[in-house]
C-alpha cells in the first residue's frame, strides 16, 4: 500500500498543494487530472521520492519512504515527460543497459511494444511516439511494484496506446499500482481519479 498523509509540496517559494492525501492498494490505478500546472508532474515526482514534502508523509506499507531512500527507489518505475534515452545507443542497447540494471530480457520488452524492426536504431533517430514506446517498454524488463507515469499514452498511435493498456492490465493483474498523470482518457479500467486544483495555476 502506497499513501500520501496530508502532503503539502513547494515549488520554489510557491505551494503547489497542500493537505493532500492518497492512497493506492495493490491492483489499484489512480489517475491525477486537472489544468496544467495544477501539481500532477509535482505530485509523481514526490510519490517517486525526488521532491521532499514540506509538510506531511508518504508511506509504503506503514513506513516512512524518507526513512530508505534507496528501497523506495528500487520499488517504482516513474517515467517522466523526457524520455531518458541514451540518443548514442540503438533501441536494443538501451534496454540493454536497463537490464543491466533492473534485470530482464530486452528481447521482450521489445516485443512488448512492438519495437523489434527498430532494434538497431539509434535511440536520437527515433520519432517522439518511438521514442515514447522505448521507455515504455523498459516498464516491462523486471516486475516492480508502483508505477509512477508522467502522461504516459502522449504522441503514441492507437496500437501503441492498445500496447500500453495490455502493459497496465497485466501490472495491475500481478498486484501492481499505477498513478498516472493525463489528460486524456488512458486505457485503463477501473481507476480512481484525483483531481489537482493547484494554486493559481
Ligand atoms: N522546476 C520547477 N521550479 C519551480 N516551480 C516549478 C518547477 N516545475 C514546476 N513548477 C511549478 O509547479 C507548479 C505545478 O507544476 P506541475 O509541472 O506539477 O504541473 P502539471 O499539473 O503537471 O502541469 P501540466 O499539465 O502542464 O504537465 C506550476 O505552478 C509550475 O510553475
Amino acid at each position: 500500500m502506497l499513501e500520501a498523509r496530508d502532503i503539502a509540496v513547494l515549488r520554489g517559494e510557491r505551494m503547489v498543494f497542500a493537505g493532500l492525501g492518497l492512497r493506492v492498494a495493490p491492483g489499484e490505478a489512480v489517475v491525477l487530472i486537472g489544468t496544467n500546472g495544477a501539481g500532477k508532474s509535482t505530485l509523481l515526482r514526490t510519490l517517486a521520492g525526488l521532491l521532499t514534502p514540506a509538510a506531511g508523509d508518504i508511506l509504503w506499507q506503514g513506513e516512512n519512504v524518507a526513512d530508505d531512500p534507496a528501497a523506495h527507489a528500487a520499488r517504482l518505475r516513474y517515467l517522466a515527460h523526457a524520455d531518458a534515452l541514451k540518443a548514442g545507443l540503438t533501441v536494443a542497447e538501451n534496454l540493454a543497459f536497463w537490464a543491466r540494471i533492473w534485470g530482464g530480457a530486452p528481447r521482450e520488452a521489445l516485443e512488448a511494444l512492438g519495437l523489434e524492426p527498430l532494434a538497431e536504431l539509434p535511440a536520437r533517430m527515433l520519432s517522439a511516439g518511438q521514442r515514447r514506446r522505448l521507455a515504455l517498454a523498459r516498464l516491462v524488463l523486471a516486475p516492480c511494484p508502483l508505477w509512477l507515469l508522467d502522461e504516459p499514452s502522449v504522441g503514441l498511435d492507437a496500437a501503441s496506446v492498445d500496447r500500453l493498456g495490455g502493459l497496465l492490465r497485466r501490472h495491475r493483474a500481478q498486484g501492481g499500482m499505477v498513478v498516472a498523470a493525463t489528460h486524456v482518457p488512458l486505457p485503463l479500467d477501473a481507476v480512481r481519479e484525483l483531481r489537482l486544483e493547484g494554486y493559481g495555476a
